[in-house]
């Protein structure tokens, strides 16, 4: 069966002209703080993709207030809306993280009252010392290597409306960083984004699709993909020339070419098997996936029918 029999397949040019008029443009200082969250992101892809896919998430928070209320008669109580949640996956270095930044960055511009809070389940992540100790430090971002209950408990929380604290993961630093949490107060919307948001832990009783009233997939040829992880990985490099705590300080006193290597193999063994084994298989469970081609230009979106 064709995996995308379940949506309809919107290109770019008519998925920018479904919204286009009822959306203000944007205004220059909101242009600046879109370039400084990424420089290299399209202005172009903003206005075209992301304005209209913050108009069809108004939708959904409407439906969900629509949806509080009516309980709310028919138990003749007041019930209060839970936050919207939505998940972003998608592989590794697909540009989840910018994409959540983006869409958090519009959502606050489209509800300027609202508190729009943005995770990553990169907190969810064992500590090293952890992985190391289970000899799992090569299954980083394999689904034994997050505490799925601590993140499922989390979700919980937020949706019953407690406030909550989760653990940072450092990139530059490889791990959990010890002694800091990220804390979540009181949030409108909450956006998290990471490669297993789709995934669920096995012999649980709830299940993402209890949490999330949206999500996202971002898609992309894999060869694109890895294009996109070695750029990223030069870049982080490049940060780490005069930084010895950084984790990639090791790989900068290494001849070029042996540190490409590396990185090549880091995909080849860890990162694309994990995404065909357990990324890619999600990526139907998403209501919306966004295709990239060159240069994370969006040709196509896909919106699930039912
Ligand atoms: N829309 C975009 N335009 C230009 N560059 C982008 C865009 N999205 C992502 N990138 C670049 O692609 C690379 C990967 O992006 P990002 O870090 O957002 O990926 P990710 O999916 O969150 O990765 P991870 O799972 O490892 O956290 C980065 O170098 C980023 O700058
Ligand atoms: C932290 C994750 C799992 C996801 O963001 C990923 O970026 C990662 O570190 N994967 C492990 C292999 C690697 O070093 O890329």
């Amino acid at each position: 069966m064709n995996p995308y029999t379940n949506y309809d397949e919107i290109s770019r040019e008519k998925w920018q002209n479904l919204y286009k008029s009822s959306i203000a443009p944007l205004t220059s200082e909101e242009l600046e703080s879109i370039r400084s969250l990424n420089d290299e992101i399209s202005l172009q892809d903003v206005q075209d993709v992301y304005l209209p896919l913050v108009h069809l998430l108004r939708l959904y928070k409407k439906n969900l207030e629509d949806m509080s209320f009516s309980k709310g008669l028919f138990l003749q109580k007041i019930v209060k809306t839970p936050p919207l949640i939505i998940g972003i996956s998608g592989s590794v270095a697909v540009g989840k993280s910018t994409t959540a930044r983006l869409v958090q960055l519009l959502l606050s511009r489209a509800f300027k009252k609202l508190t729009v809070e943005l995770v990553t389940t990169d907190g969810f992540l064992y500590p090293n010392q952890v992985l190391s100790d289970q000899n799992l430090l090569d299954r980083k971002g394999f689904p034994e290597s997050y505490d799925m209950e601590r993140l499922l408990n989390f979700l919980y929380q937020i949706k019953n409306g407690e406030d909550c604290e989760i653990p940072i993961y450092s990139h530059e630093v490889y791990d959990i960083v010890p002694n800091q949490m990220q804390q979540i107060v009181n949030p409108d919307i909450l956006i998290v984004e990471g490669i297993n948001v789709l995934q669920s832990p096995e012999s649980q009783m709830l299940y993402f699709s209890d949490f999330y009233d949206f999500s996202i997939y971002v898609d992309a040829d894999e060869k694109l993909i890895e294009q996109w992880f070695l750029e990223r990985f030069d870049s982080l490099l490049n940060l780490a020339q005069q930084d010895p705590s950084n984790f990639y300080h090791q790989f900068t006193k290494m001849p070029k070419n042996e540190v490409m290597g590396i990185a090549r193999k880091t995909w080849a063994e860890v990162n694309q098997v994990n995404l065909h084994q357990y990324i890619e298989p999600t990526k139907t469970r998403a209501e919306i996936i966004l295709h990239k081609t060159d240069n994370h230009h969006i040709d196509k979106i896909y919106l699930k029918k039912f």
